[in-house]
């Protein structure tokens, strides 16, 4: 066999060798924040960082490699300051997880997010070369991670790099502008371009590393997911990342959320997270820190109960790491001395002690920690990109009524909220995420809230979910569009088969009314919708008209309220009534799985997961209160504390947890 072949084998054998990923879904998590790098800084300080990380039983940082910080004067490459800083990782036993940041503008703070021009992307290209060729050789390295937070509604389309590359894809892309029925429609060719666009980007970026290092995991963080998700394509991404990540900043992405609900936003931004990894393990790439002076949409300073509740939140949603964003603080510009887990002493500030404490007991439990796997209730909230456009685009940015302009998100939010009230535990993905392909769906539920847009595949996946016994939960404007913002209901509503009716009205009321459904008084808000009969039975009434119907349909069964309830109860400020109808509608299949709590428990958290087979519990109290809480479950009988970072007592299936206490409990099961 000639030499030829013989390399050819090896280097398949190698490069399929070599590609493994050093991070998988039983590794144990680490936590782990970002050393800042920066000119001016001393080897005394930079070794202090790592030794305090070190002792805070921190094992990842993260190093923004700022390219900027890597030309001497005559334009060669200089990676001094870096490899300072890698070599200091090594000494310290810290690995790194190396961002991809290739030069811009001091004042640039999260870093461009496509080339300006071809020649810029050239520029690009052979920064990864350099950097990369030249860290891959240190053995502190971990990951690359391509692109920090990738991500943007707003596409450069006055720079010619983008305006070039959506005149190619409009030229591969054609659209008709009317509909098989001859009806005029929108095609949203910006938004499909912009998801396409991020996916050309992040897949290049994965190839160019390549081409130097296939040895070390490739990550990406997408931030601000609850405004940006739109334009995520996860499982695409899955194709080229060994890890999916993200950034999940309180001050900068939880506006949608008052600060005693931020756990509820983490817990949601986690579940978006898992879901879009998907097989890939993930892990929270940023969490925050430390301080606002200047920064943060809503500025705060994390307190060290908050730290807490964070790191477990993401723990029981199998997240297999937690780097906070920042150890240091930059030390110029936007965002000097901010966000850091030390005081400007050095020492350690409240913060990082608290995820020291956190961080012992993972490493005390190493082997239960890497088994973690969240418990699924069966119960998944759905949202679809096509609904986040339309609406973006029907509101046109008007203020005044968060329904309207924030509606598709927050409804869906809304269900997650007041399902972690009741202790209950769901999965929370894009529609495309979601796995349509099981024979069998008993004990499963959709909910679907005022998901505007629905197109016939996903209606199709709708019907064959509630044939195979499936439970469908819809409320609001749900499939009041196609995903052309064409609405069918003028032609011809193509839900009438699946909901056994069809809407007469959605009319605009006052902000907020009650709706008489089931026998409850549950708060709508915006728009009331009434609606005709054909196979449904009703299940509530305005006056003479229909609110409300249930349509058995195959094996399962359509919950179909118009109106916005997630919306209004979100606007009420109280799920209790929402938290009773829901508990009527899920099949009593959901309350044999998983813990929840016996009733309705206003600002509770709680968060199930397995290790092995054993469930655990993570219960957090947002009160100001001692709140005492009874769970429920099959199998369960009593409940036994594994980490309490607050007093707590638990007797039987009652646990007594003091105001921002973090509690995670082991259930003896019968
Ligand atoms: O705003 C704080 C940080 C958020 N995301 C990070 O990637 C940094 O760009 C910011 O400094």
């Amino acid at each position: 066999m000639n030499k030829k072949i013989i390399y050819l084998i090896l280097a398949l054998v190698f490069s399929f060798n070599v590609q493994g990923q050093t991070l998988n879904k039983e590794s144990k998590p680490f936590i782990g924040a970002q050393i800042f790098i920066e000119p001016g800084q001393t080897d005394k300080q930079i070794e202090e960082w790592f030794a305090l990380m070190q002792k805070s039983g921190m094992e990842v940082c993260r190093i923004r490699m700022f390219g900027l910080y890597m030309k001497t004067k005559d334009g060669n490459w200089d990676f001094s300051l870096f490899d300072r800083a890698f070599r200091l990782a090594e000494k310290y036993n810290i690995k790194v997880y190396a961002t991809l940041f290739p030069e811009t503008d001091f004042s640039d703070v999260g870093g461009f997010k496509f080339p300006h021009t071809n020649v810029h992307q050239m520029e690009v290209a052979e920064y990864i070369r350099q950097v990369v060729t030249h860290f891959s050789k240190y053995s502190c390295l971990t990951a690359w991670v391509l692109i920090n937070e990738p991500g943007t509604p707003n596409l450069p389309f006055d720079e010619p790099f983008t305006q070039d590359k959506y005149a190619k894809w409009k030229e591969e892309h054609s659209f008709s502008a009317y509909n098989p029925q001859g009806y005029p429609i929108l095609n949203f060719e910006k938004e499909k371009f912009i998801v396409e666009y991020h996916n050309w980007y992040l897949g290049w970026l994965a190839e160019q590393v390549q081409r130097y290092d296939t040895h070390h995991d490739l990550h990406v963080n997408p931030h601000n997911i609850f405004k940006l998700s739109s334009y995520y394509d996860f499982p695409t991404w899955r194709k080229f990342l060994h890890s999916l990540g993200g950034s999940a900043h309180a001050s900068w992405h939880f506006t949608y959320f008052p600060r005693e609900r931020y756990t509820v936003a983490m817990s949601a931004n986690a579940e978006l997270i898992r879901a879009g990894a998907g097989e890939l393990p993930w892990l929270m790439t940023e969490l925050q820190g430390g301080n606002n002076i200047y920064s943060g949409a809503i500025p705060m300073c994390p307190t060290a109960e908050e730290i807490t509740q964070w790191l477990w939140i993401n723990l029981a949603s199998e997240a297999k790491g937690e780097i906070f964003w920042s150890f240091n603080a930059r030390a110029t510009g936007a965002e000097a001395g901010e966000w850091a887990m030390i005081n400007f002493n050095g020492e350690a500030s409240d913060r990082l002690k608290a995820a020291a404490d956190v961080a012992k007991f993972i490493h005390t439990h190493e082997k239960q920690m890497a088994k973690i796997r969240t418990a699924e209730s069966g119960i998944t909230i759905l949202y679809n990109r096509t609904s986040m456009w339309t609406e973006a685009i029907q509101n046109q940015g008007k203020p005044g009524y968060a329904g309207r302009g924030e509606g598709v998100m927050c409804s869906a939010i809304s269900y997650f909220e007041v399902l972690s009230e009741m202790g209950l535990q769901s999965k929370f993905c894009e529609f495309g995420e979601y796995d349509f392909t099981h024979e069998n769906y008993k004990d499963q539920v959709i909910i679907l809230s005022h998901q505007i847009s629905l197109s016939a595949k996903e209606i199709t996946n709708l019907e064959q979910f509630v044939q195979k016994g499936g439970t469908l939960l819809v409320d609001g404007l749900t499939g009041f569009y196609d995903d052309t913002a064409h609405c069918t209901m003028v032609s011809g509503f193509t839900l009438e088969k699946l909901f056994g009716a069809r809407p007469l009205e959605f009319k605009m009321t006052n902000n907020s009314f009650s709706l008489d459904i089931d026998g409850l008084s549950l708060p709508g808000y915006l728009w009331r919708g009434t609606l005709t009969l054909s196979n449904a039975t009703s299940i509530g009434t305005f006056g003479n008209e229909i609110t409300g119907a249930v349509n058995h349909f195959g094996n399962g069964r359509v919950v179909w309220i118009p109106t916005p309830l997630g919306l209004g109860a979100r606007q009420t400020g109280s799920y209790a009534e929402l938290a009773k109808w829901i508990t009527r509608q899920l099949p009593l299949g959901i309350f044999n799985k998983t813990p929840y709590f016996t009733k309705h428990e206003s600002g509770m958290l709680m968060k199930s997961f397995q290790i092995e087979e054993k469930y655990y519990s993570l219960i957090i109290n947002k009160t100001d209160i001692e709140r005492t809480i009874s769970i429920e479950g099959t199998s369960l009988k009593e409940a036994k504390v594994w980490f309490a970072d607050k007093a707590v007592k638990a007797a039987g299936q009652q646990i007594t947890i003091a105001p921002e206490g973090t509690v995670v409990v082991c259930w003896n099961s019968i």
